[in-house]
C-alpha cells in the first residue's frame, strides 16, 4: 500500500505495519510530534495520502497519571486533529484504542456499544480520542485492542522473559482477565479493514483481541512454558500489586462485529507468542 501514511515508527504496531506494508510512509516523533495537534494535521495535508493509520499513542499507563496534559494531547487532541484533516480531505482514517476505556466490572465480554468508564488517565484520554474521531465525521474506524505484545518495544512478554530469567518466582495478578494480542495480528487486521473501507465499507468502532481470554498470570505461565524457563508463576490478587493507575479486572472484548463486517477472527495468541519467541531468539 503506497499511499498509506502511518503515525508512529518505533512502536510495536508501527513496526509490524512496516513489515506488512513496507511502502507506506511512517512518521516518527521527529516528523510528527503528537504533542502538537496542528503539526499532525499539517503532516496529513502535506502527504495527501489515501489512508492514515494512527499507531502512535501515550501508552505508559502509570506515568499518564502524573502527566495527564501530555497524555491528552497525544491520545485525544492529536488524533482529533488527524480525524478532522482526514474528513476534510476525504481520506480514510483508522485509529487504535484500548480495553482500558472500560471499567472492568462483571465478567461478560464487552461489545463496542457497551458503556465505557475508564479507571485512569490513559483510558480516559484514549476514550476522549475515540469520541473526537467519531465527531469529526468522514470515513473512520476505531480498532480497540488489548494486551499487545511483540518482539519490539516494551511489553508484558518481554518483561516476563527478563524477570523469569532473573528470578525463581514471578508473582502475577490472576484476577484481571483479557485477550493478549500479537501486534502483527493487529497490523494485518488494520490493513484488511483499510482495504475494505476503500471499497466503501463504513466506519465504526471494532473490537479485536487474541483468543482465548486469560489472566495475566495465565499469560505468564504460557510465556514461561514456551520459553523453557524454570521460574514458578505465583498467582496474586490485584490488591497485592498496587499501581498508580487501576486496571480493569474484566478486559474481555466481544469481537463478533469485526468477524461479521470484515471476516476477521480472533487469532490464537499462543501461536503469536511462539512467533515472538522465535524472533527474539533470532535477534539475540
Ligand atoms: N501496548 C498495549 O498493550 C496496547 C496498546 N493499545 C493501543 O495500540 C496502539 C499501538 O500501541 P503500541 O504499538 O503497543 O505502542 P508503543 O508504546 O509500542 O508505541 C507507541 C508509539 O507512539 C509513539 N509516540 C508516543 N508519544 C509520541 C509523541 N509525542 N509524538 C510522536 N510519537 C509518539 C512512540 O514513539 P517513541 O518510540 O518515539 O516514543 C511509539 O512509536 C496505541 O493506540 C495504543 O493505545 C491498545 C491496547 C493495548
Ligand atoms: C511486571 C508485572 C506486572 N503485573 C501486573 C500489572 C498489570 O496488572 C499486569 C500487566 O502489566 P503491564 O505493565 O504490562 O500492564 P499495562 O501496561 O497496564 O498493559 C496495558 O497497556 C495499555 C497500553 C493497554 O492499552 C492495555 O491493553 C494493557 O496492555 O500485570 C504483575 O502482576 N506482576 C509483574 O511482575
Ligand atoms: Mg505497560
Amino acid at each position: 500500500m503506497t499511499d498509506l501514511l502511518v503515525f508512529g515508527r518505533t512502536g510495536q504496531l508501527a513496526r509490524e505495519l512496516a513489515a506488512l506494508a513496507p511502502d507506506a510512509t511512517f512518521l516518527g516523533r521527529d516528523a510528527a510530534d503528537l504533542t502538537d495537534p496542528a503539526a499532525c494535521a499539517d503532516a496529513i495535508r502535506r502527504a495527501a495520502p489515501g489512508a492514515v493509520i494512527n499507531a502512535a499513542a501515550y501508552t505508559a499507563v502509570d506515568r499518564a497519571e502524573s502527566d495527564a496534559d501530555t497524555a491528552r494531547l497525544v491520545n485525544a487532541n492529536s488524533p482529533a486533529a488527524m480525524a478532522r484533516a482526514c474528513a476534510e480531505l476525504g481520506i480514510l482514517f483508522l485509529h487504535v484504542s484500548t480495553d482500558y476505556v472500560f471499567d472492568g466490572a462483571g465478567d461478560a465480554p464487552r461489545s463496542e456499544d457497551a458503556p465505557t468508564g475508564p479507571l485512569g488517565v490513559y483510558g480516559a484520554t484514549k476514550l476522549a480520542g475515540e469520541q473526537a474521531i467519531a465527531a469529526a465525521g468522514g470515513q473512520w474506524a476505531v480498532l480497540r485492542t488489548s494486551w499487545v505484545f511483540s518482539a519490539y518495544g516494551s511489553n508484558f512478554v518481554k518483561t516476563m522473559l527478563r524477570l523469569g530469567a532473573e528470578r525463581d518466582r514471578l508473582t502475577v495478578v490472576a484476577d484481571q482477565i483479557g485477550g493478549p494480542t500479537f501486534a502483527a495480528d493487529i497490523a494485518a487486521a488494520a490493513l484488511t479493514m483499510i482495504g475494505r473501507m476503500r471499497d466503501g465499507a463504513t466506519g465504526d468502532v471494532y473490537h479485536f483481541a487474541g483468543w482465548p481470554d486469560v489472566s495475566w498470570a495465565g499469560f505468564a505461565c504460557e510465556i514461561v512454558a514456551q520459553a523453557g524457563l524454570s521460574a514458578e508463576v505465583a498467582e496474586i490478587p490485584t490488591a497485592d500489586y498496587p499501581t498508580p493507575a487501576p486496571r480493569p479486572l474484566n478486559s474481555r472484548l466481544d469481537c463478533t462485529r469485526i468477524a461479521r463486517d470484515f471476516g476477521i477472527m480472533r487469532p490464537d495468541w499462543r501461536a503469536g507468542l511462539g512467533r515472538v519467541l522465535t524472533q527474539l531468539k533470532d535477534k539475540a
